[in-house]
């Protein structure tokens, strides 16, 4: 009879938990957990099936590290080979001859209990406590590794210190453990004398009953029924292991989740991160804008009270507009009528300036288109010593001039001008006398004032006088602008030209250029009474300062000299032309008036003279003047009467 219980096969040995990619705390909860018995029983729920439990925990770590679903072989390990060769031994020559030597005792075998069977029958319960351990359980679903752990060495810990490993021989709180002991102590005490049984019946009591050595059969059924137990265990710690199996998947699976999520945990984090920066970014945003925002109110406050004062401003402003535009059409119509009788007016002067332009020359015709004036100078005060000639005053036409003959009788001479200008007569009065001839010029007529005289009796201070007293001629270019400025109203548009001729030894000079000239007097074309200086500068003036500042400039290039009777003899015939072209557009009329005027040079006595030829020229010229007047005369009595004689 084969005695050795057989031994287990198919039993895989637990494979390491601990993986590489467990952290170290989790190889050290693994390694505890799974890589030892303990908690291996712990997870079986083993904490409460105390006896064979608590055995199995207590075992020594190394023993432990062991096949986890032999318990067989960590028996054998633990007795290791002495208990067996005793076994052997006892069933072998020692017991045979322990056999011999006893008597047959009367051995009633212990039946087995009932409660035994059943855990035989129906299996052991991992997860189910001690007081249901007849219900049939099955290991489906591992705990979770970290409570296994925990509960599991809790429970060991907790069922170490309340169950102590040398178990009381009888005990009914674990079959299992009760019958594994039982059968321990059994075989230490049959080596000496018989094997002992140990059964628990129905109601709880320990019945101890000794099997003798010889009693094969009922050692073979006490071993027998142990190894049924032990079988029965066997097959579930198989189920157990096999259900373990597949943890170390799960909690690699569970790892790698595990570090799935810490990694998406991380990126939650960051972006959390992210985000409560942006969050108080936008929260700064916000009070910076809320702040904005206050202005902009405060700012909309003062800006809709000044539109409101706008807007009344507005309102005012614009009743005026209406009231203006009123006015404003009602005015149009007025200037409409107006803009009418204006030019019915306009219409009206100029043809009553026609009639007075007609009315002026009448009168100019009737006064005489030449006249002589003779004005006294004053005597000079370096003539204040000097004999004189005498003169009276007769009227305002009329002077006496008194002289002595060659046997110094007082003669007296009377001579008849067109007026006589006594010394006290002023420049204004002898202006006036002249002016209605620039009107003529300006109403289109050619009109000449020209100085005669000895030397130094005033004819240029009457015609150019002096700064602080003008003449003739500065008071005709003031008369003559201010005039085309009024004609301007009646429409007319004049263009001045001017030109300074010198005529001096009976040679031309032109007095607004200091070039040498081939200038000659010359007839016009069209017109055999008009006659022009060739070659001469001709200068267009717009204002009257233009037209002094030229005078001045042909003044200073005009030949002076010192004679008898004046200190600064004009010794040369300077001729002063002004053209007055004027157009009027409305009417289509033009005008063309010349205005000469003219200081001749003084004429000397050829007894004083110092420059001989130059008095011979001036007065030659001035014996030409008389022939001069005379001809003029003939032609406008032929025009008016046709009589040539
Ligand atoms: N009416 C006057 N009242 C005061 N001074 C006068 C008057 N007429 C002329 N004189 C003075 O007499 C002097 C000579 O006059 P002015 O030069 O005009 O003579 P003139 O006839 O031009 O001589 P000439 O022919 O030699 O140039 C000047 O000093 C001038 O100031």
């Amino acid at each position: 009879m084969d005695s050795r219980l057989p031994k287990p096969s198919g039993i895989k040995r637990p494979t390491t938990l601990t993986k590489n990619i467990l952290p170290m705390d989790r190889i050290k909860t693994a390694t505890l957990g799974f890589g030892s018995k303990t908690a291996s029983v712990s997870m079986c729920g083993m904490d409460i099936l105390p006896p064979l439990a608590r055995d199995l925990t207590n075992l020594p770590n190394s023993f432990r590290r062991e096949r986890a679903g032999s318990p067989d072989i960590h028996r054998s390990s633990v007795t290791t080979g002495a208990n067996r060769t005793k076994l052997r031994r006892s069933r072998s020559a020692c017991d045979i001859r322990d056999i011999r030597a006893m008597k047959r005792p009367d051995i009633s075998i212990a039946p087995i209990p009932a409660k035994t069977m059943r855990l035989v029958n129906s299996g052991v319960s991992n997860n189910a406590p001690a007081s249901s351990f007849g219900t049939n359980s099955t290991v489906s679903k591992p705990p979770r590794i970290g409570n296994v752990v925990a509960s599991s060495t809790a429970a060991v810990k907790k069922q170490l210190t309340r169950n102590p490993i040398v178990t009381k021989v009888g005990s009914s709180t674990s079959l299992r453990s009760g019958t594994a002991n039982t059968a321990t102590t059994t075989v230490r005490k049959g080596t000496s004398s018989t094997a002992t049984s140990i059964s628990t019946t129905g109601a709880g009591k320990t019945i101890n009953k000794r099997i003798p050595p010889y009693d094969y059969k009922a050692r073979f059924n006490d071993l027998s029924e142990k190894h049924q137990v032990l079988k029965a265990k066997y097959e579930e710690k198989c189920e157990q292991m096999s259900s373990l199996e597949g943890l170390p998947e799960q909690l690699e699976e569970s790892q790698d989740q595990l570090f799935k999520t810490k990694e998406e945990l991380k990126t939650v984090n960051i972006e959390r991160d992210c985000l409560n920066q942006q969050v108080k970014s936008l929260n700064l945003k916000i009070d910076s804008l809320s702040a904005a925002l206050v202005k902009t109110k405060e700012e909309l406050t003062k800006l809709t009270e000044n539109y409101k004062i706008v807007k009344e401003a507005h309102d005012i402003f614009h009743n005026e507009v209406q009231d203006l535009r009123a006015q404003t059409s009602y005015l149009t119509d007025e200037n409409n009528i107006l803009k009418e009788d204006l030019t019915a007016c306009k219409e009206q002067l100029f043809r009553a300036n026609m009639e007075r332009k007609e009315l002026h020359n009448t009168i100019m015709d009737l006064r005489g288109n030449i006249r002589v004036f003779c004005r006294v100078r004053p005597p000079l005060d370096f003539e204040q010593d000097k004999m004189l000639c005498g003169w009276n005053y007769l009227d305002e036409s009329t002077v006496e001039i008194q002289s002595f003959d060659n046997r110094n009788k007082c003669v007296a001479h009377t001579f008849s001008f067109d007026h006589v200008f006594h010394p006290n007569s002023k420049q204004e009065d002898i202006f006036e006398m002249v002016s209605p001839l620039i009107q003529s010029a300006l109403d289109g007529y050619n009109i000449c004032i020209f100085a005669y005289g000895q030397t130094g009796s005033g004819k240029t201070f009457t015609m150019d006088g002096i700064p602080t007293n003008v003449g003739v001629i500065p008071r005709t270019v003031d008369l003559l602008f201010d005039s085309i400025k009024n004609y301007k109203r009646l429409g007319w548009e004049y263009e001045i030209r001017v030109t300074f001729l010198e005529i001096y030894n009976e040679v031309l000079y032109d007095l607004l250029s200091n070039e040498q000239k081939d200038m000659e007097i010359r007839m016009a074309k069209h017109n055999k009474n008009d006659i022009y200086v060739s070659n001469i500068t001709q200068e267009s003036v717009t204002s009257a300062s233009r037209l002094r500042e030229l005078m001045s400039m042909a003044k200073m290039n005009r030949a002076t000299a010192s004679t008898a009777g004046n200190e600064r003899s004009s010794r040369s015939h300077a001729v002063t032309k002004i053209e007055l072209i004027g157009t009027h557009a409305e009417k289509n009329e033009t005008s063309l008036g010349t205005i000469n005027l003219v200081d001749l040079a003084g004429s000397e006595s050829p007894k004083t003279s110092t420059r001989m030829n130059e008095t011979k020229n001036i007065n030659r010229s001035f014996l030409s003047l008389p022939m001069l007047f005379w001809r003029y005369y003939r032609n406008r009595i032929i025009s008016h009467t046709g009589i040539q004689s």
